[in-house]
């Protein structure tokens, strides 16, 4: 079992933008979901794990290694998923592999052999590993991505916002795929959809503007907002009124009008009902109105 532990990371980048703001975190073996909208600081965050950025001040560790301060020893044991992993040269899947797997450092041709096909069979890639990853489409993309940050048994893994694209069938594939090398290690799957985080994550946490807002399971978020969220259809220009009087958590289109959750402790009444809440009034909860609600 393994420890990833952050502790009051910050980073404020040059423009003034404060993407970390004392974030602490503590996670163990498993799927844990980093849920924000864009430009929550989720990519900053990765990034400085994955040692590819740097931290005005705080901490991070994984077991006995000091992140920040000790980078090529944790890289022995990272396997990253970036946002974009998607330049790929004219070669197939198994020279992609092949080609990576020397970069990691595994020199032995015959052990690179067997990785290398262990891997392509874990991804469901073995019959495609002589076609060029080039004309791969974006589901199979993401499982060389997979199947690279495999390499080299990893006790973290890191992907990053990784179902981008992919039809449901393709993210479907990958969702398999992820809870299946979940289970032995760290993975944190860093995404703004709520339903990736749904499917996957027994652990998770909420960042908005460079905080953390929310850390815990999911059900138990789910639970605390039992019998508090209210939906109604309400026409577009009454919209500014309901945001006055109610405490609007989302809003959304059906058929052309708005429908609004609410959140609200007792019955507004007044033409709302009341829906069972779901992980989606979680995150808007959190990030709209995270300084009502906590
Ligand atoms: N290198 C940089 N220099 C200046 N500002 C940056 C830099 N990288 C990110 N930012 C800003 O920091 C904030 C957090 O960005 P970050 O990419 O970490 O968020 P994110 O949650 O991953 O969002 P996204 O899903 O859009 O990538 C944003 O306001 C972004 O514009």
């Amino acid at each position: 079992m393994s420890t990833l532990k952050i502790s009051n990371l910050s980073k404020t980048y040059t423009n003034g933008v404060k993407a970390l703001d004392n974030v602490s975190l503590e996670l163990e073996n498993g799927m844990f979901g980093l849920l924000g909208p864009n430009g929550a600081g989720k990519s900053s965050l990765m990034r400085t794990l994955a040692t590819l950025q740097d931290a005005d001040y705080g901490s991070a560790t994984l077991d006995d290694i000091d992140i920040l301060n000790q980078p090529a020893e944790l890289r022995k044991v990272l396997g990253y998923l970036p946002q974009e992993f998607g330049v790929y040269p004219r070669i197939t899947a198994e020279q992609l592999l092949t080609h990576l797997a020397i970069l990691k450092g595994i020199i032995n041709k015959s052990e690179r052999k067997e990785l290398v096909k262990y891997l392509l069979d874990k991804v469901n890639l073995y019959d495609k590993r002589n076609k060029s990853v080039k004309g791969f489409s974006g589901g199979m993309k993401q499982r060389v991505g997979i199947a690279q940050a495999l390499i080299g048994n990893p006790k973290l893994i890191i992907v990053d916002e990784p179902t981008a694209g992919l039809d449901p069938g393709e993210r479907n594939r990958f969702y398999n795929l992820l809870a299946d090398v979940g289970k032995d290690v760290i993975v944190i799957l860093s995404t703004h959809i709520v339903d990736d985080v749904r499917e996957l994550c027994t652990n998770m946490a909420i960042m908005n503007l460079g905080e953390i807002v929310f850390h815990g399971s999911p059900q138990v978020a789910i639970d605390d907002l039992r019998s508090k969220v209210f939906q109604k259809i309400v026409n577009r220009d009454e919209l500014e009124t309901y945001a006055n009087e109610y405490k609007i958590i989302s809003n959304k289109m059906v058929a052309g009008r708005p429908l609004i959750h609410i959140y609200s402790e007792e019955n507004p009444q007044n033409g709302f009902e009341q829906v069972t809440p779901n992980l989606e009034d979680v995150f808007f909860s959190k990030i709209n109105t995270s300084n009502v609600l906590v």
